[in-house]
C-alpha cells in the first residue's frame, strides 16, 4: 500500500504538488495521469523519499520510504530508465545493487529473465541500449528485491507494441500476486487496459480519482422525453443528479429502469432512454484536465 496525504511541495511560490491525498493499495494497479508539468514526478519522488516535501506525508507500506532499513526489499522504484550508469552493463549495474541489497547473486539471472534481457545482452554496457532495453533494465532494478510495491514512472516509454503488452501482463501479474503497483503514463489506452485504479492530476492538484470502472463508465443513462424540464424536477426530487449533454440528451447515473419509473410517475412521456456506453479514458482525460494542460494555458 501506498498514501499520500496532503503532500505539498513549494518551489518558491510556485505549489508543484499542492494538498495531494491519494491511496494505492494491494492487489490493484493505479495509474496516475496529468498533463505535462502536472506534478507526477515531483509526487512520486517525495513517495520515494527523494523530495522532502513542504507540507504532509507519504508512506509505503504504512512506514515513510526514508526510515526502512532496506527499502528496496519493499519497494522498487523506476524512475528515469535513461539514468543509468553508462560504462557499467546492465549485469553490473544488478549485481552491484543485489550485493547492497544483500540478496543472493541468483536475484540477477532472475530478473533479467522475467523481463528478456538475454545474456548477451546483459553484459553489455548500458550506454549501447535502446530505451527499451534501458526500460527493461530499470525495471529489473525494481523488481530486483522482491518488493511488495512498485513505483514506476513512464515505464512503457520507449518499448515497442509487444514491450507494452509484455509490460502490461508483468503488471496484471505482480497486482495478482497481492502486490501494488503505482504506475504514470502518458499512454492512455495503455493506461486503460492495465490499470483498476486512476488518480488525474492538473496544476498540482487531483481532479478526480476512484476506480477505473467508476470513473470510465460516466453518467450511465441518456434520456429525451416531451417534458426535460419536468423530468429534470422529477429525477432531482427522486434524489439524482441531472446533466444536459452535447448531443441534446439528459445523462443522469441513475438506471434506465429507474429513470422509467420516476417518468412514469412524474407523467412524463419518454422519447428516448438507452444505457450509455463507457467514456473512455482519452475522453475522461481532456474533459478532466482541460483547463490544465498546456493547451488549455491561455495566449
Ligand atoms: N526542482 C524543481 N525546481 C523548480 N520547479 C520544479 C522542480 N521540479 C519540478 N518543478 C516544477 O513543478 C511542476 C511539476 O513538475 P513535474 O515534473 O512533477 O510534472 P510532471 O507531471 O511529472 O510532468 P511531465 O509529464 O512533463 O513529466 C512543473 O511546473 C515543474 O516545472
Amino acid at each position: 500500500m501506498i498514501t499520500a496525504q496532503h503532500l505539498t511541495k513549494r518551489y518558491g511560490d510556485h505549489a508543484a504538488v499542492d494538498d495531494v491525498s491519494f491511496t494505492a493499495r494491494p492487489g490493484r494497479v493505479t495509474g496516475f495521469l496529468g498533463p505535462n508539468g502536472a506534478g507526477k514526478s515531483t509526487t512520486m519522488r517525495m513517495l520515494c523519499g527523494l523530495t522532502a516535501p513542504t507540507t504532509g506525508q507519504a508512506t509505503v507500506v504504512d512506514r515513510p520510504l526514508r526510515s526502512m532499513a532496506n527499502p528496496g526489499r519493499t519497494v522498487g522504484v523506476l524512475l528515469d530508465a535513461s539514468a543509468q550508469h553508462a560504462g557499467r552493463t546492465g549485469r553490473e549495474v544488478l549485481s552491484l545493487s543485489a550485493q547492497l541489497m544483500g540478496l543472493p547473486s541468483s536475484r540477477v539471472g532472475a530478473v533479467l529473465e522475467t523481463v528478456g534481457l538475454t545474456d548477451a545482452e546483459s553484459r553489455k554496457r548500458t550506454r549501447s541500449y535502446s530505451l527499451g532495453m534501458r526500460q527493461r533494465l530499470g525495471l529489473a532494478h525494481a523488481l530486483l528485491g522482491d518488493p511488495t510495491v512498485l513505483v514506476l514512472d513512464e515505464p512503457a516509454n520507449g518499448l515497442d507494441p509487444a514491450g507494452i503488452r509484455w509490460m502490461r501482463e508483468l503488471l496484471r501479474g505482480f497486482a495478482a500476486d497481492g502486490g501494488t503497483v503505482l504506475l504514470s503514463s502518458h499512454l492512455l489506452r495503455e493506461m486503460e487496459a492495465v490499470c483498476d485504479d486512476l488518480v488525474i492530476i492538473g496544476g498540482g492538484r487531483i481532479l478526480a480519482q476512484g476506480s477505473a470502472s467508476e470513473l470510465l463508465s460516466g453518467p450511465s443513462t441518456r434520456v429525451r422525453s416531451v417534458d426535460d424540464r419536468a423530468l429534470t424536477a422529477a429525477l432531482t426530487a427522486a434524489g439524482h443528479t441531472v446533466e444536459r449533454t452535447d448531443e441534446g440528451t439528459l445523462a443522469t447515473a441513475a438506471s434506465p429502469e429507474e429513470v422509467g419509473r420516476v417518468a412514469l410517475a412524474a407523467q412524463v412521456v419518454l422519447t428516448e432512454l438507452r444505457a450509455a456506453t463507457s467514456t473512455g479514458l482519452e475522453q475522461l482525460f481532456f474533459d478532466t484536465t482541460a483547463q490544465h494542460g498546456r493547451e488549455g494555458i491561455a495566449a
